[in-house]
């Protein structure tokens, strides 16, 4: 398998250094390679799969990656593609932060299984370790304050301003690439776009510090921006970052992300983000220009999205509730499940477990008084989980309560309102 070809017709590269050579280096050999993931909060966010998956597709096809948490770069902050000097986040946070990255990462790469498997390292292991005489001596020397000055990240700071904390951004990640150079054979860093200057800065530091002894043979690449078809930023919602951590962005919501693709993204993120063939995306194309309506391909990516990142289970469980707000069949979700579905629907918590339908109405602001309230139920415009319901002396009962702590209220075609009882 041909893997530069492979991510080139994905469109999955942005820069490169040296095709030819690496290209050869990955015919030739078990390439070690590496991406870091700087823990600047508690979970991995959807900019941060691209490079992640790519890891993946190198070890599929039989290179050995390493994912580096940065939990000592977390600590100083990386200027790379900021406007803006970062906060400083305390030790423990970014110990915290770090874990947390970390089982997320080994959710989705394999790590120790067989002999090509994935590898975390932790960059505060060296890092910690440096004294600050043996940095601006035995690394600080190999850096020119021209060449510092020249790189974007900082370049574009200038006018703005940037502490000596993350001017120094760069010669860290150099130092881990230097680390895992010497100590694990590591000739390839991949990373985002805004990784060019970082990375090009370590291999800099690699053939430097290694002049007349041998010749240094490493890479770096970098996976492109992702754009989207309407202007607006990848990944983020109305809601904010679409996080991995389930808790922070239920499995329900992150498979609709997915399945909101707009047609004339769907493709390009197919090719990005799933192991889907080539030939199978070509199919799903088809469907898009054929029957758009049916959104097929988007479904598609949503389902293998939410599998990837979540598990099975979950993804069964963002369709079936998919399909209850689509049908209106509330009564077949569970708890579980409606917590999911409903979490930005409008929530009223009802002291009385056992409440009239007219009273709650209006003390959910469901309706807006109680004549209204009575014109809605009288004109079947109130549904109690999914169920119409023209009562106007109905009381909520057990059977109206989804294992006894929810009723879903809905008046009109869409407008539904949750309702918990203690
Ligand atoms: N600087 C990278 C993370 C990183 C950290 C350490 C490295 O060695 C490599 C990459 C980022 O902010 O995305």
């Amino acid at each position: 398998m041909d893997i530069l070809k492979d991510l080139q017709q994905r469109g999955l590269i942005n820069q490169m250094t040296d095709e030819e050579g690496l290209k050869k280096h990955l015919e030739t050999e078990q390439v070690t390679l590496y991406c870091g993931f700087d823990p600047t909060a508690d979970s991995l966010h959807i900019g941060h799969l691209l490079p992640v998956l790519m890891l993946k597709r190198f070890q599929q096809a039989g290179h050995r990656p390493i994912a580096l948490v940065g939990g000592g770069t977390g600590m100083i902050g990386d200027p790379s593609g900021r406007s803006s000097e970062r906060q400083l986040n305390s030790a423990e946070v970014v110990h915290g932060y770090s874990e947390s990255i970390k089982e997320q990462l080994a959710r989705i790469l394999n790590f120790d299984e067989g002999e090509n498997a994935a590898v975390a390292r932790n960059n505060h292991e060296w890092l910690s370790q440096m004294t600050i005489i043996d940095f601006l001596r035995d690394t600080g020397k190999h850096f020119g304050i021209n060449y510092m000055l020249a790189k974007d990240s900082v370049e574009s700071r200038i006018e703005q301003g940037i502490s000596y904390t993350e001017f120094s951004y760069m010669i860290l990640q150099s130092l881990d690439f230097q680390q895992l150079y010497q100590k694990e054979n590591c000739t390839l860093q991949i990373g985002g776009s805004d990784q060019w200057g970082n990375i090009t800065a370590g291999l800099e530091l690699l053939r430097r510090s290694a002049a007349g002894e041998e010749e240094v043979e490493a890479y770096g690449l970098t996976v492109p921006l992702i754009t989207k078809a309407d202007g607006s930023k990848f990944g983020k919602t109305a809601g904010g970052a679409i996080w991995l951590d389930p808790e922070k962005t239920s499995p329900y919501e992150f498979y609709q992300f997915w399945i909101n693709a707009d047609d004339r993204d769907v493709i390009r993120f197919l090719k990005y983000f799933t192991f889907l063939s080539l030939e199978e995306i070509s199919e799903l194309e088809n469907e898009v220009e054929t029957q758009p309506e049916k959104r097929v391909a988007q479904r598609r990516l949503a389902e293998e999205m939410t599998k990837l990142v979540h598990d099975e289970e979950a993804l069964k469980q963002a369709e079936r509730i998919s399909a209850a707000l689509f049908s209106g069949d509330i009564k077949s979700l569970s708890g579980a499940e409606i917590e999911q579905g409903f979490k930005d629907v409008p929530t009223y918590k009802s002291e009385e477990k056992e409440p009239q339908l007219l009273d709650l109405l209006v003390n959910a602001g469901i309706s807006s008084s109680k004549r209204q309230a009575r014109e809605d139920i009288g004109n079947g415009a109130v549904y109690i989980n999914g169920e119409r319901n023209q009562d106007l002396k109905h009381t909520i009962g057990e059977e109206d309560r989804i294992e006894d702590r929810f009723t879903i209220i809905r008046r009109g075609k869409k407008k539904y309102f949750l309702v918990k009882f203690q």
